[in-house]
């Protein structure tokens, strides 16, 4: 059911909310189900009893374990689907960017699509052909607009799909997992849009899997833990307890002799290529050196001949935007130690004589005991929200300390 929200500065009241989805052993046993009115299903609650309400301007997170219920919640929320119990109050108009470009149809030009996409979302004729040059401007398709949608790449469609339905603000903006569509220039565009709706006003209920962008982005969080309401207030306690959720979860699927970094030695993995997911000429990693590794000894995976973690970042950035870096060390097996990035620490590259950005890190007299590790780089945009680069888990290395006792660091102490 979908009401009018009453309070003026309240944009969306949910009371009670609940989705059941009927599951059927066949598609016959569905069809027989709809001829006969009997109900031959198992029923699956995606979510239940779920009960918030978003004030004008904020910007909320939804986080959640795969299968906790977030693309239902943003369904119903963007009325695509219908609830199983409870109400919905809303104002205004609101928007939703959830599976870009599902709506297009493929034998219609990019264009024509405008018009039949924009119909569907409540813009006549009149306010489209208004609309219109903004959209071609921003989804820059060129000649590409007038071909039949069918033609076009994935990326494409969701470039014509987000320049559609960002092309007028709205009073609530829903999106799933959008900014992690698209090459990095058009991201960049999105997450331009996205924060320019957000300081006009516009409530955004986004959704993701990444606590990065949601901390970056969000003002609260709600997290879903199996179709309920595990927690929903100020998002850095609720990604907290969301973090200290996942590392249990990681912990319990783990054998007990990992939780101590004291795993069997393994083969050492090789330092594999970096893998970049780029296109050509744009910002990327260009190179990372870490000092005083062994592998001119072909020590394999290379030792750590220092105290010190000194760690040298190369990257090419976009136009005149200093970018940030980022850096995670893990163990080898994937049990993370710390993630720091520049924009999180208040620091910046700098900028070389040939345009491009260095940033060296330093952990002086590394805390770590003894083990191998596995470092990853990462290259954000000026704002830290779009990620242009990664080399994940790009490096093992061996290090030694030479007093060898359990545990995974030697924390910061003091006795009396
Ligand atoms: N159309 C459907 N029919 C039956 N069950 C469904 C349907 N859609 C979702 N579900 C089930 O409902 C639960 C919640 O799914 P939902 O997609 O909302 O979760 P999610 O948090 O978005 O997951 P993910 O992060 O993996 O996308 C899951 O158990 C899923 O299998």
């Amino acid at each position: 059911m979908t009401r009018h929200a009453s309070n003026s500065n309240t944009v969306l009241k949910v009371q009670g909310l609940g989705k059941e989805y009927k599951l059927y052993a066949s598609p016959r046993e569905r069809l027989k189900a709809l001829v006969t009115g009997h109900a031959r299903h198992r029923s699956h609650w995606a979510l239940r009893d779920v009960s918030f309400e978003l004030q004008r301007g904020q910007c909320i997170g939804v986080i959640g374990d795969n299968g906790a219920g977030k693309s239902s919640l943003l369904k119903l929320l963007a009325g695509t689907l219908q609830p199983s119990t409870g109400t919905i109050e809303r104002v205004g108009r609101i928007t939703a960017i959830l599976e870009l470009g599902a709506g297009f149809h493929p034998d219609f030009s990019g264009r024509d699509n405008l018009y039949f996409g924009g119909s569907l979302i409540g813009i006549d004729h009149a306010e489209m052909a208004r609309l219109e040059p903004g959209i071609i401007e921003f989804c820059e398709l060129g000649e590409a607009l007038d071909r039949p949608v069918k033609t076009y790449s994935s990326g494409m469609a969701v470039r014509l799909a987000f320049a559609l339905v960002t092309a007028v603000q709205p009073d609530v903006l829903i999106i799933d997992e959008a900014l992690a569509v698209g090459d990095q220039h058009f991201q960049k565009k999105c997450v331009e849009r996205i924060m320019e709706f957000r300081s006009n006003g516009c409530t955004i209920l986004f959704c993701s899997h990444s606590p990065y962008h949601i901390r970056h982005l969000c003002d609260v969080a709600l997290w879903l833990k199996g179709g309920q309401v595990a927690q929903f207030g100020a998002t850095e306690p609720v990604l907290a307890a969301y973090d200290h959720h996942t590392r249990q979860r990681l912990a319990d699927e783990l054998p007990v002799h990992e939780h101590y970094g004291q795993e069997a030695p393994q083969p050492a993995p090789a330092a594999e290529a970096p893998v970049a997911a780029i296109d050509a000429g744009s910002a990327c990693i260009l190179s990372v050196d870490v000092k005083d590794l062994g592998e001119a000894q072909g020590e394999r995976p290379p030792v750590l001949h220092s105290n010190d973690l000194v760690v040298t970042i190369t990257a090419r950035g976009r136009g005149d935007e200093r970018p940030n870096i980022g850096f995670m060390i893990e163990q080898s097996k994937g049990v993370g130690i710390t993630s720091l990035a520049t924009h999180e620490d208040g620091a910046a590259p700098v900028q070389l004589e040939d345009g491009s950005w260095r940033s060296v890190l330093t952990f002086p007299d590394l805390p770590l005991h003894s083990g191998d590790y596995v470092i990853s780089a990462f290259l954000f945009d000026e704002t830290g929200l779009a990620v242009y680069d990664e080399w994940f888990q790009f490096l093992h290395f061996s290090f030694i300390f030479p007093k060898p006792l359990p545990g995974l660091v030697r924390l910061p102490h003091h006795w009396s």
